[in-house]
């Protein structure tokens, strides 16, 4: 699908409509990456505009741009549910299923995004696929490297060490953990992965995220499309 303006006019497409979702008084899940960053500008806008809002951050990156807008932030260790949560993806699946973590922020994202009553998914049309394939990010604790490779690939998946750019060595995480991203090809039951990555010992957090996205909405050429669970 043609965007005007390109993916970044979608994704913007996408993000003001989210953050239009937000009521007076909502606790608020900040997600991260490129398009939760324009629900986060949004809300900035509307909190200049009088709106009462508390957000919670899901990455030092989403924490430092509320900051920079003007979205008063909760630490997430001191809420129990939120409102609304606001996120990017990855993939969508038709069903709703995401693989999030290209931004390697998923552990806190999942939980920010689970206690959400309502979590909103806003994406650009090249996100939307009939069924994952993407590479799977799992954080782990760096002990467990070895090991969880082992399991990863006892699950016939491929993992890959993320690489950071801009320095030598691995990606740490915010949690100060490793990323492997896991190959498995088309994901036909995203359910049953999500589990068998979720028990394998060292994994602190994998990207699979099934049922949790409420709706996902998509810019298009002329505005958003909303898809529902
Ligand atoms: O870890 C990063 C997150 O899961 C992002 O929400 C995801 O990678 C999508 O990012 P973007 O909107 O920049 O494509």
């Amino acid at each position: 699908m043609k965007t005007p303006g390109g993916p970044d006019a979608a994704k913007r497409r996408a993000g003001e409509h989210a953050a239009a979702l937000v009521t007076d008084g909502d606790t608020v899940g900040l997600g991260t990456g490129s398009t939760a960053a324009h629900a986060i500008r949004a809300l900035g806008r509307a909190v200049d505009d009088g709106l009462d809002v508390r957000g919670v951050a899901t990455s030092y990156a989403s924490r430092d741009l509320a900051r920079e807008v003007g979205v008063p932030l909760v630490g997430l260790d001191a809420i129990e549910t939120l409102d609304i949560a606001i996120d990017g993806a990855d993939q969508v699946s038709d069903d709703l299923a995401l693989i999030k973590g290209g931004g390697a922020a998923h552990a806190r994202e999942k939980i920010v995004d689970a206690a959400a009553e309502r979590f909103v998914v806003v994406a650009d049309p090249t996100k939307e696929t009939p069924e994952l394939d993407r590479s799977v990010p799992v954080e782990l604790l760096p002990d467990a490297r070895a090991t969880v490779e082992r399991a990863v690939r006892e699950l016939d998946g491929t993992p890959t060490l993320r690489a950071a750019e801009g320095k030598d060595g691995p990606v740490v995480t915010d949690n100060g953990n490793l990323v492997l991203d896991c190959a498995f090809g088309t994901i036909s039951n995203p359910g049953a992965l999500a589990t068998d990555l979720a028990t394998i010992p060292g994994v602190v957090a994998h990207g699979l995220f099934v049922g949790l996205a409420d709706e996902v909405h998509v810019g298009t050429d002329d505005g958003v499309t909303v898809r529902e669970r």
